[in-house]
């Protein structure tokens, strides 16, 4: 008897484009949600985003909460709770960078309502996905958590962004080639469970972001265009496996332990692009796609080594051999790397001197 069953979550309503952010309170009217919303946003993105939109709530008759956080910490997620709680909201809405979208992520989960995902950067793929991402002393969670009924991203809020926040998502997007491989290797050694679609999208996201480089510029409203729909590809693909697998493997887990050993040094994407370029390596070899990897995130100008980063080489080596403890989940670092042959991928790769 065939007994498999599951759920995909999907966004309902996808709205993307320039000047789209004065259509928030539409997106809100058409999904039928009523009551006040609170906002979680982080100090930037509240200038360039979250106090427009508020004054759009206010001329429409509604007077939105505003909640700002200063780090993804499961502390935040309390703190979000609370403030919805006291003040009687009855949806979130996330607005700014991944950090600040994770968090109304898992609040929302937490209080079982509904919230609206609005980018304020085209930096992370977690835009529309259904998990959050949050580090917890030695360990990184990858969390299910409710996933946007909706997404609002404004093209021209996020072409006028910090230029490395673009590069840093494009970097999440290339990072896809090693997470896939992972997910197949830890399938075929582990018996993980696994979506050939899920996969083949995560794949095809990235393979298109990369044909499609010589369009991502600064400036070019459309470099934004074409990232955003590849992170959001790239979290429908999260969303369809039910698990982070399909957008993060062994290059993730090096990243979050630079999150630790070098809080702040580097973007997340910029980390896990690096970190692609050494696993995609332990994986292949060094005639494989490596060079490939590399050569895509130079040339939409994301770093491709430690220096590169900011972060110095022998921190590198350390978060390569001990990244393999920050959560259970099977890669091609299998249980570790000893200290050579971090030190032998790192420069042969050019990552360190
Ligand atoms: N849940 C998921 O599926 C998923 C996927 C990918 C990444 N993530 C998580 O997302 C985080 C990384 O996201 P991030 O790189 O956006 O980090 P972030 O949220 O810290 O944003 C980076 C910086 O950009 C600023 N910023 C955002 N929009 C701006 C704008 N328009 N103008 C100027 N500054 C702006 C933010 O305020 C912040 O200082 C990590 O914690 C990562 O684990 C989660
Ligand atoms: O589950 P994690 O490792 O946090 O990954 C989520 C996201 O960063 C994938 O691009
Ligand atoms: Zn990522």
């Amino acid at each position: 008897m065939f007994e498999k069953s599951t759920w995909i979550r999907l966004p309902r309503n996808v709205v993307v484009g320039h000047g789209v952010r004065s259509e928030v309170v539409d997106v809100v009217d058409d999904l039928h949600l009523q009551g006040r919303p609170l906002f979680v946003t982080s100090p930037t993105p509240r200038e360039v985003a979250a106090d427009p939109i508020a004054a759009d709530f206010e001329a429409a008759g509604i007077e939105p909460a505003i909640v700002t956080i200063e780090k993804a910490t499961f502390d935040a997620v309390e703190r979000v709770i609370e403030v919805a709680e006291a003040e009687g909201v009855s949806y979130l809405v996330g607005i700014g960078g991944g950090k600040a979208i994770d968090i109304a992520k898992l609040a929302s989960h937490h209080l079982e309502m509904g919230f609206l995902s609005v980018p304020t950067a085209a930096s992370h793929d977690g835009i529309v996905s259904n998990r959050g991402s949050v580090p917890d002393g030695d360990s990184r969670h990858s969390v299910a958590a409710e996933p946007p009924l909706a997404v609002v991203a404004d093209t021209g809020i996020l072409a006028e962004a910090p230029w490395e926040l673009t590069t840093a998502g494009c970097a999440d997007i290339i990072s896809n080639y090693t997470a896939v491989m992972d997910w197949r290797l830890a399938q075929r050694l582990q018996d993980v469970e696994y979506s050939e679609y899920a996969a083949a999208l995560s794949e095809m996201t990235a393979e298109i972001l990369v044909d499609n480089a010589d369009l991502i510029r600064p400036g070019l409203e459309e470099s934004a265009w074409v990232v955003t729909k590849a992170l959001m590809s790239s979290g429908v693909a999260m969303s369809i496996a039910g698990s982070s697998r399909p957008a993060s493997g062994a290059e993730h887990l090096f990243s979050h332990q630079l999150d630790r050993l070098a809080p702040g040094a580097a973007l997340h994407g910029h980390q896990v692009g690096v970190g692609s370029i050494m696993t995609a390596y332990l994986h292949q070899g060094a005639d494989g796609i490596w060079r490939a990897i590399r050569d895509a995130l130079a040339s939409i100008d994301a770093p491709t080594t430690a220096a590169e980063l900011g972060i110095d080489d022998e921190t590198v080596i350390e978060a390569l051999t001990t990244c393999h403890e920050i959560r259970d989940r099977y890669t091609i670092l299998g249980s570790g790397m000893n200290e050579r042959a971090a030190r032998d991928v790192a420069t042969k790769t050019g990552v360190i001197d």
